[in-house]
């Protein structure tokens, strides 16, 4: 009988590979799941002779459905489609569409048709329908198992998970919505989202993957090629392959030490700097247990990281690494994170050979197993658990999730074990990582009282941790305990500083620093406001500055990774500083290529926080620089008490003081007090900026609740409000008028042309201290401060150090 069909429009504005003809060539994978062309013809003259149409996907007339405004889970539902009066039937595994009603078939006037009123596909056509399915969301079955099972090319590889969908793009600004502006996921503070960048673009599309790059692969790798991976460790060759193809000649501690015991299937306790390669040390092993696996086509590897940008860049990380087999299966390792649609993820969980690694939230990934017990089922055969970032993870509101997941993982395992024995196990393997175990860490620096939590004085932070962890997550057995780096919490390649301040002054200072400093740097603040102040501050100072934080979608938050990095490369030649403003959402785990500075414009709340936020400087072999703008009253307080926490072994034993840890930045009073006049200029038209936008936003909700309600509303009726009154006025207040406006944006412009000079020294080109002519021809001087010698702030920091 025909129904209603319902579909997910959510077409990638990618380049499907029909054209390349690859999809059309491709072969059977081995489980043989490709459509048999007789049987799905002779089931279409069948369906003739009843009278039906059997028309393609794209020739359907679908109707949008509307989602009614107050639906605030919008993340699956915009941009559905749907259409009465047609059957759907699943045919040697692959989708067909039959209809008697010709009303429901699109007809193009120059469409051929066949003399028996079918339209006849040309075989281009069929290809073009199932490239779509799959960007519907709706993937045909033998097209995945061929893609994952023997890797050859599925399509466009570059459709992974963070594919926007343009469909719910366009739905949304239909609906008044603007992408950086709508959506507050996890909102810290209640506030609404900002521009991402001051007039991003909201047409455009991922260009690449964040954390993607393309790799050439090796046919083969000799093994005296890679000898200090081989001499110490047994891998296979897709391994050593997908290394070759990153240039990783040798393991870094925290790998060497942990993957032979992981290999031998032992649970793993691992600790090591940022920035060390511990996904490697988890993923290694992970992978060269599905290499060895090649009869099944279960999970091998359960990965949970607390935050989605790192499911996601775990999951390119373990791509790169598996190149070699899975060079075209962009489902083989899959990240299943919220934000983005759990139809699309449901469906995808469904055809075999994908998702053979998962990398997860522990939210998304328990909605998933709650909506269909099949999956519990499905990932209680995992073989290995890893837990990334486990200090974050079992920390308040994740933890709950976390304990549920083992749960019903857990029960589903010993349900099977007492049926079936040959899926019994001993429990899967279970490996947590982190740069910060010590539960010193965690105590909030703003508060008064210090203490030591934990058990005897002497007693191993190591040894603490893993007690608590004990209690948290069921090990097999205690698991080896790896501490790569036991002297050090912060990356000793980190050299770090600070800037005291007044409280008002941060923003210049943080303006100062990127002036003098230029170069790819990541600012933390601890408050989403700070965040979009801070933005919109240095866009009218005409730095390149970029915002990723919790209140804004995470497609906006990905494209805005995607253009610092583009930034980076293009301002690096011109020296530029490229900035990305943080909250503390960008904080763990993020590998993002070359950041140069880190700078934390408040200090964060934890000292983990803090190793974790400087950590995204100095990845790898890379140096980098954090420095922290400070208060006076912070100074007193938190960075005392950061100090302490962070103070090495040897310091302490030496009694060495807090102060003498970190030195303070070289400030130069001449430079910053040219800055100070635009510096205002911007900071006021920031403000304005900001309270514009959110009073406008305000008086959309209020009409829309009115609307809601069916009232009307007066200007009395907000009167009557204090709260509202009071938020409202003090919005006012920071507007500017339209002519003062003008006024500030002219003379801003004015100063911006002015150049910065070094001492404020009237300096002339050939004359004087410093032979400015000769500086620029050898492009020896600094790239904006006339008469300023080119200085990187690690170069000033070692030096200090040395002094
Ligand atoms: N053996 C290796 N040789 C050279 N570079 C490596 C090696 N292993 C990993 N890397 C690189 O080092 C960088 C940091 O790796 P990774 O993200 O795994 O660090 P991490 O220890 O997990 O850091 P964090 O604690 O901040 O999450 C990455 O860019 C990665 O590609």
């Amino acid at each position: 009988m025909a129904g209603k069909l319902t579909q997910r429009f959510a077409k990638s504005s990618r380049k499907p590979a029909r054209d390349s003809g690859k999809v059309k060539t491709r072969k059977a994978p081995s489980n043989k799941r490709i459509a048999k062309p007789p049987r799905d013809t002779q089931i279409k003259r069948d369906e003739k002779k009843q009278g039906l149409n059997v028309v393609g996907a794209n020739e359907l007339k679908w109707k949008s459905v509307e989602i009614p405004d107050t639906m605030d889970d919008f993340g699956g539902f915009y941009g559905l489609e749907e259409i009465d009066g047609v059957d759907v039937k699943v045919v040697d595994g692959k989708v067909q569409f039959f209809t008697s009603d010709e009303s429901n078939i699109k007809r193009p006037e120059s469409e051929d048709q066949g003399s028996n009123g079918e339209v006849e596909h040309s075989d281009d056509q069929e290809m073009e329908d199932l490239v779509e399915f799959k960007d519907f969301d709706d993937i045909e079955e033998g097209e995945l198992s061929a893609a994952s099972s023997n890797g050859e090319d599925s399509g466009d590889t570059s459709d992974s998970n963070l594919t926007l969908e343009r469909s719910e793009k366009e739905v949304k600004k239909k609906q008044g919505h603007n992408d950086d502006e709508s959506e507050a996921e996890t909102s810290d503070d209640g506030m609404e989202g900002g521009s991402a960048d001051g007039g991003l673009d909201a047409d455009v599309e991922l260009e690449s993957n964040v954390f993607g790059a393309e790799l050439s692969i090796p046919d083969e790798v000799e093994p005296d090629l890679l000898p200090h991976w081989t001499e110490t460790m047994n891998l296979s060759m897709t391994t050593l392959q997908g290394l070759a193809a990153q240039g990783f000649t040798k393991p870094t501690d925290i790998q060497s030490m942990t993957i032979p015991p992981a290999l031998e299937g032992k649970d793993i306790m691992g600790k090591a700097s940022t920035g060390s390669g511990k996904t490697l040390a988890y993923g290694i092993p992970i992978l060269e247990r599905l290499v060895a696996d090649k009869t099944t086509v279960k999970t091998t590897g359960l990965i949970f990281t607390p935050t989605r940008e790192l499911a996601h860049q775990v999951t390119q990380h373990l791509q790169k690494l598996a190149c070699a087999i899975f060079k075209n299966s962009p489902y083989a390792i899959v990240s299943l994170t919220g934000g983005l649609s759990i139809q699309k993820q449901e469906r995808l969980l469904k055809y075999d050979g994908c998702a053979r690694i998962v990398v997860a939230t522990p939210g998304r990934f328990l909605e998933l197993l709650e909506r269909d017990p099949i999956l519990i089922d499905r990932f209680s055969q995992t073989d290995c658990l890893v837990l990334d970032e486990v200090d974050r993870l079992l920390q308040d509101g994740h933890f709950e999730e976390f304990e549920k997941i083992l749960k019903h993982l857990g029960k589903a395992r010993n349900m099977k074990k007492k049926v079936k024995s040959e899926f019994a196990g001993t429990g899967w393997q279970t490996m947590v990582f982190s740069a910060t175990f010590s539960v010193d860490l965690f105590n909030k620096l703003s508060t008064t009282s210090w203490k030591k939590v934990g058990g005897g004085k002497d007693e191993d932070e190591m040894e603490l941790s893993l007690k608590h962890l004990m209690t948290k997550i069921h090990f097999r057995s205690k698991p080896v305990i790896i501490d790569a780096d036991p002297n050090h919490k912060i990356h000793s390649k980190i050299k770090e500083s600070l800037i005291e301040c007044l409280p008002t002054e941060r923003d210049l200072f943080a303006y100062y620093f990127l002036s003098v400093y230029p170069g790819s740097t990541l600012i933390f603040c601890n408050a989403i406001d700070s965040v979009k102040k801070l933005n919109a501050y240095l866009n009218f100072l005409e730095v390149s500055s970029f915002q990723i934080h919790s209140s804004m979608t995470q497609k906006n938050r990905l494209k805005n990774l995607e253009k610092f990095q583009q930034n980076v490369i293009s301002n690096k030649g011109e020296g530029k500083a490229t900035v990305l403003i943080a909250s503390d959402v960008a904080a763990r785990g993020l590998d993002i290529p070359g950041i140069n500075h880190v700078v934390h414009y408040h200090l964060p709340r934890s000292a983990d926080v803090y190793i974790h936020r400087s950590g995204r400087t100095a990845r790898g072999e890379q140096e980098g620089v954090s420095v922290m703008i400070c208060s006076p009253q912070e100074a007193m307080g938190p960075l005392r008490k950061l100090r302490k926490v962070l103070a090495s072994k040897s310091a302490k034993r030496h009694g060495k003081k807090w102060q003498k840890d970190v030195p303070v930045f070289p400030i130069e009073p001449s430079i910053l007090s040219q800055l100070r006049e635009r510096g205002s200029i911007a900071n006021t038209l920031a403000e304005d900026q900001l309270a514009t936008r959110s009073l406008s936003k305000d008086e959309n909700w209020l009409k829309k609740a009115a609307d809601d309600l069916g009232i009307e509303l007066d200007s009395e009726d907000e009167q009557k409000d204090i709260i509202l009154a009071k938020n409202k006025f003090k919005k006012q207040n920071k507007q500017v008028g339209k002519v003062q406006l003008k006024s500030l944006q002219y003379e801003l412009k004015e100063l911006l042309q002015q150049p910065i000079r070094k001492d404020l020294r009237k300096s002339y080109l050939t004359g004087g201290l410093t032979n400015l002519a000769d500086d620029i021809v050898k492009n020896r001087g600094h790239s904006t401060i006339i008469g300023h010698d080119k200085l990187e702030a690690l170069d000033l920091l070692k030096k200090k150090n040395r002094k």
